[in-house]
């Protein structure tokens, strides 16, 4: 693969095959850095950035780091912040991030004036697959430019669904604070005659938070993600199975992600659009399902108990727990030593406990997701009795995607002659 592998240190650092090639050398003293953070919130986004500024600071003796805030619009829309060892001292214990975040306005042309214009020369994009995305075409541009300005991404994403890295930052925070709603709705629905516990999580496309949140927990009784189709009605379905559970337990609690059953959803209501970044908007599935479970036992002359919790931009909110901090801590160093190396292009991740270069292209051609034939999700089915709610064709579809995904993230990649134009084109000190 075009996956690098690298040592910590700017002299340990070592390259193994073929990885991002183009190189922008500086002295510590020529840097000027800049951090944005870009699109949704995340456990750990200050730790990042914290960890960055002193990264560049402690390790390199790096003094001029600006903050570039609201997301990318504010290359151009905003005034910018010092950043300075002092100013992001206590900030990892703070959710959010002090930057300020937002979704769209990456007008390319802009931003890259601007870092022209301010004489940028390294900018470390903290964001999910989109922020990618956007920092691989500040990338191109700059290329294009003939200017000696590194690129490089911390990949950021609560949902977990940026693919060939291990984990994202801030996924095993907000699968911890899930379980404080998994409590709530477990103690509810315990408390009551026919309780349901319903609890909404994150997760767009992919189902990780649920799944994991799920499995830590042991109080659910049914998990449902955005890649397995569920449905409500006959044998096998929802219904029945809430009925069994009530039965069995005289109480149940189900998780649902963002994500499921938007196909189902959208049946009986019309599509939501897109918001300022062009990611679809989500029907809300708690309330669905809340108000068609209702409907379902009232039909049926039985009385329940629903409460619905839905905790999601609660767990956003929260700052990253020890693991993450840590993690946070490794990513931020990995990714300015990197730049310090002379490397851009590249966005940072652990992959097989390893700490990795990786090509923007690679990180944004695919999608993350729960497999769906995968040992993990069958322990999630045993510890939770659910049906799968799968015919055999699903199952079959959903190993033809486990194989085309494996062949993508093992094979070739897709774009393949970006680094090495790239690498030929010497000017301006870009080697
Ligand atoms: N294909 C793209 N090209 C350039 N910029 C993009 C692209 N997709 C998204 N972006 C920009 O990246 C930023 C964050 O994207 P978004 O999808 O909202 O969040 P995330 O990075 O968490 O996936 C936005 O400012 C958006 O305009
Ligand atoms: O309400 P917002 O801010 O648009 O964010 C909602 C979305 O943000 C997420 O938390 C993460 O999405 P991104 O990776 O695009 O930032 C999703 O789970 C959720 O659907």
């Amino acid at each position: 693969t075009r996956i690098v592998v690298h040592k910590d240190g700017p002299r340990g650092n070592h390259f193994r095959r073929a990885g991002p090639r183009q190189r922008v050398y500086f002295e510590p003293d020529e840097v000027h850095a800049c951090i944005v953070t870009c699109g949704g919130l995340c456990p750990g986004l200050n730790t990042v950035i914290r960890e960055i500024v002193c990264g560049l600071s402690d390790m390199y003796g790096v003094t001029k780091i600006l903050g570039i805030q609201g997301g990318y619009r504010g290359f151009y829309a905003r005034n910018t912040i010092d950043l300075t060892p002092k100013s992001v001292n206590d900030i990892h214990k703070r959710g959010g991030t002090i930057l300020g975040s937002s979704r769209g306005g990456h007008d390319t042309m802009k931003i890259v004036d601007s870092i022209q214009y301010r004489g940028i020369n390294q900018v470390y994009v903290i964001g999910g697959d989109g922020s990618q995305r956007g920092a691989g075409v500040i990338f191109e541009e700059v290329r294009k430019r003939g200017l000696k300005v590194a690129v490089a991404g911390i990949p950021k994403t609560i949902d977990n669904d940026i693919p060939v890295i291990d984990k994202s930052f801030g996924f095993d925070s907000a699968v911890e604070e899930a379980q404080r709603a998994i409590n709530a709705a477990h103690v509810e629905a315990g408390s009551a005659d026919n309780g349901i516990g319903l609890v909404k999580l994150m997760g767009r496309y992919s189902g990780f938070i649920a799944h994991y949140a799920t499995l830590a927990s042991r109080d659910v009784d049914c998990c449902l993600i955005p890649e397995s189709p569920f449905y409500l009605e006959g044998e096998g379905g929802l219904f029945k199975y809430i009925e069994k559970r009530l039965k069995e337990n005289g109480h149940m609690v189900i998780v649902v992600a963002e994500g499921a059953g938007q196909k189902l959803i959208a049946e009986n209501m019309k599509e939501m659009g897109q918001d300022a970044s062009g990611n679809a908007l989500l029907l809300d599935v708690g309330l669905w399902l809340s108000q068609k479970i209702n409907e379902h036992f009232k039909k049926n002359k039985t009385t329940i108990n629903l409460k619905y919790i839905d905790p999601t931009y609660m767990i956003r909110a929260i700052p990253s727990n020890a693991s993450d901090n840590v993690y946070c801590t490794l990513l931020a160093h990995s990714v300015v030593h990197g730049a310090m190396a002379g490397y851009t292009g590249f966005t940072v991740g652990q992959v097989n406990g390893r700490h990795c270069y990786i090509p923007f292209y690679r990180i944004t051609e695919k999608q993350n997701k729960v497999s769906i034939t995968d040992r993990m999700w069958a322990r999630l089915l045993s510890s939770t009795n659910q049906p799968s709610f799968l015919s055999k064709q699903d199952v079959d579809d959903a190993k033809v995607e486990d194989e085309r995904t494996a062949k993508l993230l093992d094979g070739s990649p897709s774009n393949p002659k970006v680094e090495d134009k790239v690498a030929s084109s010497n000017s301006n000190g870009v080697k």
